[in-house]
């Protein structure tokens, strides 16, 4: 039929990358269209030679009316652009399978392996030498064995050269994003090409090939170039991710990374030598990872949606806000409260007060005399060096303040602070506008260290105040756990107004009028977050989206708390988003940001 390959583009390859264009659009950073296009080249330029032997030598060929008529050096200009959109096609399936990763923990595995990955890399480049030789050996004999010879000799150089230099980066990755990957284009393009093969689009000459089919019509040959050239792309893209992770991970190699890191680093990276890796840094990533995983799933959801290092800053600053507020929270006696407390003020007093300022190891030193040994990571790679002091120091104070629930004088005003709203508000300040300013710090540093004051002070204080809508949220819905824990937050002066009491919350955290003043908590929560939400356009393009959903996913949990009838129960104590509703959630704030 005319124009055959064109159509098979137009029917299957060109809707499949706008479905995947669209689904990826979201999470599409910069750095991808560095990452596909490199990739393209490459795979464009190291095709071409090749290809157009095929075609010149007539192990494939074209039914003269299947082709809409230009070609370079023989190869039709649909068949280059399967090198294109093949590379991108399934460069996409890649980089949505391995959003969910963090590859900077990849990077484990660089020095002293364990003996899985070293033997792996070392059996895994043996096949690939065995493959290549394979091919050249076919070659040279020549007949029915030419073409896959030469699709082996032509492809698995180019994969031994990558899985040597990524090797066991590409091992440790999980399946989902290697095999997988691979395996979803490569199928599909299998039967694409039964479907072409069938109809006569392209051909592949009897004498030079095997006469095998996988299925249907599908040689063996064609089978054996598609999973080939996947292998190529996904190990191309294993590669990146490899660099971009040790620019990302490592800033006492590359102190500064601009948006996009430059090709220049990415070459930097490459010759790195893994002795400089640094390896306990890692470590402390993970167990930042492993303590976000654990505490928060709404921010452990949101964390996948950010890149580069503002992600890395974003999870270490939760891993410090986290454990500093259990050290505080799981004190036993109102002295121990006080000893952390100092202890975490002496800390930020090494890093930002000019009299008593030290170096690292000074400040590392501090850490492992003063603290307990899983408190030490979420401390030593706090990001301090980019973080305003004032929160940090008012958010320890936030803390305190949460400690005179359990530790306190006789009076009443001290065994539940949160007397009226002003109190309420200040609390919210403290444990979380300053976590709101802390983000937006690291937002500007990492994406617009430019930005003109007045649109960072009109930031800093949107922050404030949704962090404050969050903080009510978050009340909002613990209420019961918390009366459990002897801890009211609802502030004295409302309670006052139902006819309650904080001890009567306590004794009964569950009634009509606590019901009322969730939903007035909640109604607050709302308008702090109408007033900030639209000022969060003003935060920089690559952080809008992630943020957005970040926030959103937060108060939806608001949202479901409003939707509950009147003293629904809920699991234990807590509303909880449906995993379905929080992915809409976080998918409509990406497309809308
Ligand atoms: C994506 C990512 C990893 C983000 C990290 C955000 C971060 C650093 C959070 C720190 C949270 C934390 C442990 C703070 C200590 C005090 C505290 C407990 C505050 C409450 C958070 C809830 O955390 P929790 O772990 O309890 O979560 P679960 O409910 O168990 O899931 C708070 C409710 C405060 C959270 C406040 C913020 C994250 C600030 C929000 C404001 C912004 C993001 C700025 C928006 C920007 C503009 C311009 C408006």
């Amino acid at each position: 039929m005319a124009y055959d390959y064109a159509l098979v583009h137009l029917k299957y390859t060109i809707p499949l990358a706008a479905l995947l264009t669209v689904i990826a659009y979201p999470i599409f950073h910069r750095i991808h269209f560095l990452q596909i296009g490199s990739l393209i080249v490459v795979s464009f330029l190291a095709t071409l030679p090749w290809d157009s032997y095929l075609i010149r030598s007539n192990i494939w060929t074209y039914p003269p009316d299947a082709i809409i008529g230009p070609r370079l050096y023989g190869i039709p200009i649909e068949e280059l652009f399967f090198f294109v959109i093949q590379t991108y096609i399934t460069s996409l399936f890649y980089i949505l399978l391995s959003k969910p990763l963090f590859h900077p923990l990849y990077l484990s595995t660089q020095r002293n392996p364990p003996q899985r990955i070293a033997r792996g890399k070392v059996v895994g480049q043996g096949i690939l030498v065995a493959l290549t030789l394979y091919g050249v050996h076919q070659i040279r004999t020549g007949g029915p064995g030419t073409y896959l010879g030469l699709i082996l000799a032509w492809a698995f150089p180019f994969a031994l050269l990558t899985f040597t230099v990524a090797g066991r980066f590409i091992l440790t990755l999980p399946l989902t994003s290697t095999v997988v990957p691979i395996i979803i284009p490569t199928v599909y393009l299998w039967l694409v090409d039964e479907l072409a093969l069938g109809r006569g689009t392209w051909a592949i000459e009897s004498g030079t090939k095997l006469g095998w089919c996988l299925f249907g019509v599908l040689d063996i040959e064609e089978a054996t170039f598609f999973l080939a050239t996947n292998i190529l792309i996904v190990f191309g893209m294993a590669v990146f991710d490899q660099y971009l992770a040790i620019i990302f991970a490592f800033p006492h190699l590359f102190p500064k990374v601009p948006r996009s890191p430059t090709p220049l680093m990415l070459v930097q990276s490459r010759f790195s030598n893994t002795k400089q890796y640094d390896l306990e840094r890692i470590a402390g990533l993970s167990d930042a990872v492993t303590r976000l995983k654990a505490k928060s799933r709404s921010f452990y959801l949101a964390n996948s949606l950010f890149t580069g290092r503002l992600r890395i800053d974003l999870i270490l600053l939760y891993s410090f806000c986290r454990l500093a507020d259990d050290l505080v929270d799981d004190s036993t006696s109102r002295a121990e409260v006080k000893s952390w407390t100092t202890k975490l003020y002496k800390f930020l007093d090494l890093h930002y007060k000019s009299d008593v300022k030290a170096n690292k190891a000074r400040i590392n030193d501090y850490i492992d005399e003063a603290f307990p040994p899983e408190a030490k990571s979420a401390l030593k790679y706090l990001p301090a060096t980019i973080l305003p002091s004032q929160p940090l120091y008012q958010l320890i104070e936030g803390f305190e303040l949460d400690s005179q629930f359990s530790f306190h004088d006789s009076s009443e005003s001290a065994k539940f602070p949160i007397v009226d709203e002003d109190k309420l508000n200040y609390y919210g300040q403290c444990v979380a506008g300053t976590v709101g300013e802390l983000c937006v710090a690291l937002i500007i540093e990492h994406c617009e260290p430019e930005m003109p004051d007045e649109r960072k002070k009109m930031l800093m204080s949107a922050s404030r105040t949704m962090g404050v809508a969050l903080q009510y949220v978050n009340i909002a819905r613990d209420i019961v756990v918390d009366a459990e824990m002897g801890r009211v937050y609802l502030p004295t002066t409302w309670l006052k107004e139902e006819g309650l009491t904080p001890e009567d919350v306590v004794a009964h955290p569950r009634g009509k009028h606590v019901e009322n003043l969730r939903r007035r908590l909640l109604s607050e929560a709302f308008k702090l977050y109408d007033e900030a939400r639209p000022k969060m356009n003003g935060i920089p393009k690559e952080a809008r989206g992630p943020m957005i959903g970040a926030v959103e996913t937060y108060m939806e949990i608001g949202r479901v708390l409003r939707e509950l009838e009147g003293g629904v129960e809920l699991e234990r104590g807590k509303a909880t988003v449906p995993g379905g509703r929080r992915l809409k959630t976080v998918l409509k704030a990406l497309f809308s940001a």
